[in-house]
């Protein structure tokens, strides 16, 4: 497993080793002393979640405020998407800022986003399904949310954004400047 740290503090892209044979594949997904080791944090997560998309669905950028704020380590099981972490602490030198993710089936990077952290992915594959562990729980009246197209991130989707699927409720996110934070 190497872990290495992005230009956003505490973010880090994560490489599972993998043992391939002549059966396929093995690979721990995670391993919390390993974890905590290379990270250099102590995280217990709590929730995994997991969502099936095709091609062209855009999903965020979504985060939950205060007590119920998440740190998401995140990957692809199938297909292959561009996830996005943007850096909303405001305390951050690095605020404003995002990074943006090749994850797939193929490469098995993950990627850990921190608490303070708006995410948000597009599957570029037919289909993808995406899983996740989360720190903190679900809980609804702390969701907050970052429109897909903000002009100040003016974040690149890969895609046309004639192809993007988006959700009725993801449409309406407010611009970052007027983000619940
Ligand atoms: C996130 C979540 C949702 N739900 C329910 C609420 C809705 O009835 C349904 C679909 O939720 P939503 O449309 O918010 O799902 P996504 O658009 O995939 O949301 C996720 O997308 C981005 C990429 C994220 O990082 C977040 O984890 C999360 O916001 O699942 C739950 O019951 N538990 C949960 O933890």
């Amino acid at each position: 497993m190497t872990v290495k740290e992005t230009k956003l503090k505490n973010c880090f892209i994560i490489e599972p080793k993998i043992f391939e044979d002549e059966r396929g594949y093995f690979f721990e997904s995670f391993n919390q002393l390993m974890f905590n080791k290379l990270t250099g944090k102590s995280v217990n997560f709590i929730q995994d979640n997991e969502s099936f998309s095709s091609r062209g669905v855009l999903r965020g950028l979504h985060y939950q405020v205060g007590e119920y704020a998440q740190a998401k380590l995140v990957r692809v099981i199938k297909g292959n998407v561009l996830d996005v972490a943007v850096d909303i602490r405001k305390d951050s030198l690095t605020y404003g800022e995002y990074v943006a993710i090749e994850l797939s089936e193929d490469n098995k990077k993950q990627l850990f986003i921190p608490r303070g952290f708006a995410h948000g992915f597009i599957v570029l594959s037919e289909t993808a399904i995406f899983s996740y562990k989360c720190d903190n729980f679900y809980n609804k009246e702390s969701e907050g949310g970052i429109i897909f197209n903000d002009k100040t991130l003016a974040i690149d989707w890969k895609l046309s954004s004639d192809k993007f699927i988006v959700s009725e409720k993801d449409k309406v996110l407010p611009a970052m400047e007027n983000a619940r934070l």
